[in-house]
């Protein structure tokens, strides 16, 4: 143990399990190229969501909600949907009676009905498919070893007969169908002897007659995630490597999220040969779910690869996928969640907000539209627009929050283009209201926080009415009325210091450290605002005001530091 690691033993009784070298034969390292290959363009995928999906739920979705999802599945480009296990109930049996409706199922669509290798089982699946014009009939059997002893009871022998009678039956009732593909599932294939799991899949495709025009498809499920991903990759290679008829197999996987690395078990199979993936949006399916399909093909997306199916409104499908699985997509789920486009903490909205305005700038000077150009945005991913996100949950401000993602929330909420030191003051402001509570300030409260420490602190004001007109070239000249009744009168060369003049022949000391403003391009009440720094009474404040021009906002930002000054004053002395 290093002298910097203190952990102890847990007490934990982790010497129940074995690694998975131990459990299941792997195939040799040496012949492995995965590691060196990249991922340049999207698998044939194959959502599982009525099937594997379905069969993880407490509730099973009724036929309404089978309906939507196909809609949804088939809406968003999916050509292969494994649409149900027909001999399992009566209502997987009748979906797949609707879809052979004439005119149900669109015409580049392909659905997969799933059946174990039981005789009636696969009768019935065949009435289920009665009328429809192309169908992959897709068979599975469990072939680990564990599964074989105690589940089924089968020797190696005994079970690959098995599986190749309903491989023949399969083939003897498909007869005279071109349009019914096959495909073969060896269920626990992660677990299985890989010669064993490459003699029955070899066997099935000269069973099946595998051709480049009626290709097999070899599905390897990690059924059940027992290792690291680069085990799963070395598996999937090998039988990439020695399946027979190479070009009249489609190579699929079918990775389940036990070890919570479902999607890199996928990524890392499609590097090892695989051509197919088999998923669920968002990762519904058994226990800890199937492959996450959203996740892996967005993954695609920020590598530059079209992944070929449709996300561009994210939340539009989480929301159906919510109503059919009637299961919560997490906050922090990637690329959908409400949270994963959002930064709370100031140093991440600092940079997305200096980002963003870069972003913004390269557009202009590419002379392409911002959603065009390509994306390098600190911390973000992606651009949250891609998936139909706004900009407006991607700074959320709270006490973890710096000026950075206080100026982005006023500028993109309001136009308010915050000088850096006012940023500065503000923040501090945020700070104090949010400290107390912990809570997040929405862009609303901000601006209301804002508008009582520089707009309006200590209204109704100090001063009654007033005015400043031009007294003569180079000439401005102030008057006005205190509260208390008071006239104050000053002349400068400007409206500002015929101001600070007024006001110090009345005793009081402003002297005007910077001031900066600009006009409004946005729904804000007024159409320039003005950000005055100032000295008053020796005290350094803000203030800032709208108005119909910058110079009359000036006059106005100035003066609400007079009054916010003045109120100290008054309340210190009240
Ligand atoms: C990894 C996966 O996702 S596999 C898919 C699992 N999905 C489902 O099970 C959902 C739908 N299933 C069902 O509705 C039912 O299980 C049915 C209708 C298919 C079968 O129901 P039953 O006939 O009552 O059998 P039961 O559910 O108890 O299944 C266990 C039997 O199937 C056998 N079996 C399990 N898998 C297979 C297979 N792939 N091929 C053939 N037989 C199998 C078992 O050995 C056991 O047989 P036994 O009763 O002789 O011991
Ligand atoms: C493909 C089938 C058999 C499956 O759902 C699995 O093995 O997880
Ligand atoms: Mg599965």
């Amino acid at each position: 143990m290093h002298p910097w690691n203190r952990q102890r033993p847990s007490g934990m009784p982790s010497h129940r399990y074995r690694p998975a070298h131990e459990r299941v034969e792997l195939p040799l390292a040496a012949e492995r190229s995965w590691p060196s290959r990249r991922l340049t363009h999207a698998p044939l995928w194959v959502p599982v969501d009525l099937r594997d999906g379905n069969q993880a739920l407490a509730e099973p979705m009724d036929p309404a909600r089978k309906r939507t999802m196909f809609a949804l599945l088939t809406r968003m480009g999916f050509k292969e949907i494994e649409v149900g296990y027909p001999s399992s109930s009566r209502l997987d049996f009748d979906f797949v009676r609707e879809l052979a409706a004439p005119g149900a199922l669109p015409e580049d669509v392909t659905p997969v009905v799933f059946t174990a290798a039981r005789a009636d089982l696969i009768e019935r699946t065949f009435a289920a498919m009665e009328g429809l014009p192309r169908a992959v009939v897709h068979l599975y059997t469990a072939t680990a070893p564990t599964w074989r002893d105690v589940v089924l009871g089968h020797d190696r022998r005994e079970l690959r007969a098995l599986i190749l009678d309903a491989a023949g039956r399969i083939a003897r009732l498909a007869e005279g169908r071109p349009g019914v593909r096959f495909e073969f599932s060896p269920e626990v294939f992660n677990l299985t002897e890989p010669d064993y799991a490459l003699e029955v899949c070899n066997d099935l495709t000269a069973l099946w007659d595998a051709a480049p025009d009626r290709p097999v498809i070899h599905n390897l499920p990690a059924t059940v995630e027992i290792s690291t991903p680069n085990v799963y990759a070395d598996q999937i290679e090998y039988m990439h490597r020695h399946l027979d008829r190479r070009d009249a197999v489609i190579l699929s996987v079918h990775p389940h999220n036990d070890r919570g690395t479902g999607v890199a078990c996928a990524e890392l199979a499609l590097l090892a040969g695989a051509q197919r993936v088999e998923g669920c949006l968002f990762g519904n399916g058994e226990r800890t779910g199937n492959v996450d399909l959203v996740t892996l093909a967005l993954n695609l997306h920020t590598q530059g690869v079209d992944p070929m199916i449709d996300f561009s409104d994210l939340d539009g499908i989480r929301r159906v996928v919510e109503h059919c699985n009637r299961l919560p997509v997490p906050d922090r789920h990637p690329y959908a969640g409400d949270l994963v486009h959002t930064a709370f903490s100031g140093t991440h909205q600092d940079a997305i907000g200096k980002g963003l305005a870069r972003h913004a700038k390269r557009a202009a000077d590419l002379g392409v539209p911002p959603e065009q150009a390509p994306w390098d945005v600190p911390y973000l991913p992606i651009d949250p627009a891609d998936v139909g996100r706004d900009y407006q949950a991607v700074i959320r401000v709270n006490s973890q929050s710096g000026k950075g993602g206080i100026a982005y929330l006023l500028r993109s909420r309001y136009g308010l283009e915050l000088p850096r030191r006012l940023q500065i003051d503000f923040a501090a402001v945020v700070q104090r209201a949010t400290d107390g509570s912990g809570e997040e300030i929405t862009a609303e409260e901000l601006w209301d926080l804002f508008r009582a420490a520089y707009v309006t602190p200590g209204e109704p004001g100090a001063l009654a009415e007033w005015t400043t007109a031009p007294a003569g070239p180079g000439e401005h000249v102030f008057t006005g009325t205190l509260r208390s009744g008071r006239r104050l009168h000053g002349t400068g060369d400007g409206p500002l210091p015929a101001l600070t003049a007024a006001l110090a022949a009345d005793g009081l000391d402003v002297e005007i450290l910077g001031h900066a403003g600009h006009t409004l391009g946005t729904d804000a009440a007024g159409e320039a605002v003005a950000y005055v720094e100032a000295r008053v009474a020796g005290r350094t404040r803000w203030g800032v005001a709208l108005g119909t021009s910058v110079p009359a906002a000036s006059v106005h930002a100035a003066l609400s530091t007079v009054n916010a000054a003045l109120a100290a004053r008054s309340g210190a002395s009240g």
